[in-house]
């Protein structure tokens, strides 16, 4: 098990530039497969999950290689398999394979994904998707059959009973080979499903209008790339950063940046008082010196992500008067809080809000990755604490942040990943 040691204290300034996002990567490489040509991915965010799904791709004989931020993928030898059940487990978006494998050979069986444990995640509308598009659904001791091979798929009209990236991105998966149109309303408008949609249609795919509430999509007999896509930078990386930036920078340029995929995060920090200097793709953050309490509540893109209430608690706790944060997404996304308070930190959950307190002081401790984001939250209150932090289960963190290590260590910060299972603080 991997361990993050952050030796804090220390102010951080300089540069930091973004990496692609880890939530369209994890898309773009399952969508890959739907290719007949070899396919490639630049600004690939060096994380776990990439990795992970690298031996997905593996098990179907597609071979892939990633090298300096370039990830090739070569679909063309694609064989129906066993996928690996640890690897599948290892991440939530492995369950994006069920839409591309239903397109591409019109069935798959997948175990169930794995992914933050952050409360229930039910994949009912990506099932109530496929199977409005023709596929039979069963499922049995934890795995899911998938098979549309009798009919083929065709054309459906979904409607989402919530807004799912998840499921949206799954039915685009399935529609964009099947025959006919898929409508599907009250679709998720994340950038990230705006990325996977230019993507497919650069390879010659019917994708109209991702990042609005419908999208229509009709079918085509191939997919074909004849040019390199780029990942748009990854905007929770970036409220991470900024959130660093303003509780302990003296000065912090985050370079690659899409400040219009960030602007209910970073209306917030400037409701704080962070004279935040936005530009077209950069944003410096200036040495912070006075913060006001504010109230968070996370909702569906444009509005404020549920993967940045956790890396803003740090930022929280630094503030006059007491902020909340209500994440009507996941309510029970509240891993962070009881390791933040182990640190010292005046935090609390009650019924569904977390309420974050002015705090004076953080002290290093151990304490435990529970979930990404709430490894981010732990990262930042590390840098900010006297003393040496242990975060525990540090995969979790490694699973979404591109070469977190070498990034903070240039910013001045004095953090290492360790395996070894032995390190203790007093
Ligand atoms: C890989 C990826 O992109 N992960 C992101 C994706 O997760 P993910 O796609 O899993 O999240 P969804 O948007 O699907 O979930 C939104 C809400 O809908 C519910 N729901 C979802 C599907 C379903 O079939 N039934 C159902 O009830 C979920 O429990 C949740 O309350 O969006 C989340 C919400 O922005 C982010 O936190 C994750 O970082
Ligand atoms: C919840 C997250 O990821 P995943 O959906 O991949 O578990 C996240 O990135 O914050």
């Amino acid at each position: 098990m991997k361990r993050m040691i952050i030796q804090g204290g220390n102010r951080l300034s300089g540069e930091v530039t973004i990496g692609g996002a880890k939530n369209s990567t994890v898309a773009l490489i399952p969508a890959a497969i739907l290719a007949d040509t070899p396919v490639q991915f630049d600004t690939v965010p060096d994380i776990l999950d990439v990795h992970n799904l690298m031996i997905i791709l593996k098990s179907m004989n597609v071979k892939s290689k990633f090298s300096h931020g370039v990830l090739d993928i070569d679909p063309t030898q694609i064989v129906e398999a066993e996928l690996p059940s640890k690897a599948i487990k290892s991440l939530r978006a492995s369950y994006y394979f069920m839409g591309a494998l239903l397109g591409r050979f019109h069935r798959a069986t997948l175990t169930f994904p794995g992914g933050d444990n952050i409360g229930p995640r039910p994949i009912d509308q990506h099932l109530k998707a496929f199977k409005a598009m023709g596929a039979e659904v069963s499922e049995e001791g934890g795995t899911v059959h998938l098979d549309a091979t009798k009919n083929g798929l065709h054309g459906a009209r979904v409607f989402l009973d919530m807004v799912s990236v998840g499921a949206t991105i799954n039915a685009i998966l399935a529609a964009v080979r099947a025959d006919g149109t898929t409508i599907i309303e009250n679709a998720a408008r994340e950038p990230e499903i705006i990325d996977l949609a230019t993507f497919l249609n650069n390879m010659g795919a019917k994708v109209r209008g991702a990042g609005t509430g419908t999208i229509r999509i009709t079918g085509v007999n191939t997919l074909q790339s004849m040019n390199t896509h780029t990942i748009i930078a990854d905007r929770i990386e970036t409220g991470t950063y900024l959130s660093l930036a303003a509780a302990l920078g003296d000065g912090i340029m985050i370079h690659n940046v899409i400040p219009e995929h960030l602007e209910s995060f970073t209306s917030k920090m400037i409701e704080m008082g962070v004279d935040l200097q936005i530009d077209s793709d950069k944003i410096f953050v200036p040495k912070v010196t006075h913060l006001k309490g504010i109230h968070v509540k996370t909702l569906p893109f444009p509005g404020f992500a549920t993967d940045l209430q956790q890396p803003l608690t740090p930022l929280l706790s630094l503030a006059d008067g007491d902020s909340t944060i209500v994440d009507t997404i996941y309510p029970k996304r509240v891993k962070h809080v009881p390791e933040l308070q182990k640190m010292g930190m005046n935090i609390e959950a009650h019924d569904g809000t977390i309420i974050v307190k002015h705090t004076d002081h953080l002290h290093g401790t151990n304490v435990e990755a529970g979930e990404i984001r709430a490894g981010a939250a732990l990262t930042i209150a590390g840098l900010m604490a006297d003393g040496t932090t242990v975060i525990n289960n540090a995969g979790n963190i490694l699973r979404g942040y591109d070469r977190i290590v070498w990034k903070l260590n240039r910013l001045h910060a004095n953090v290492a990943i360790e395996d070894d299972s032995s390190v203790k603080i007093d």
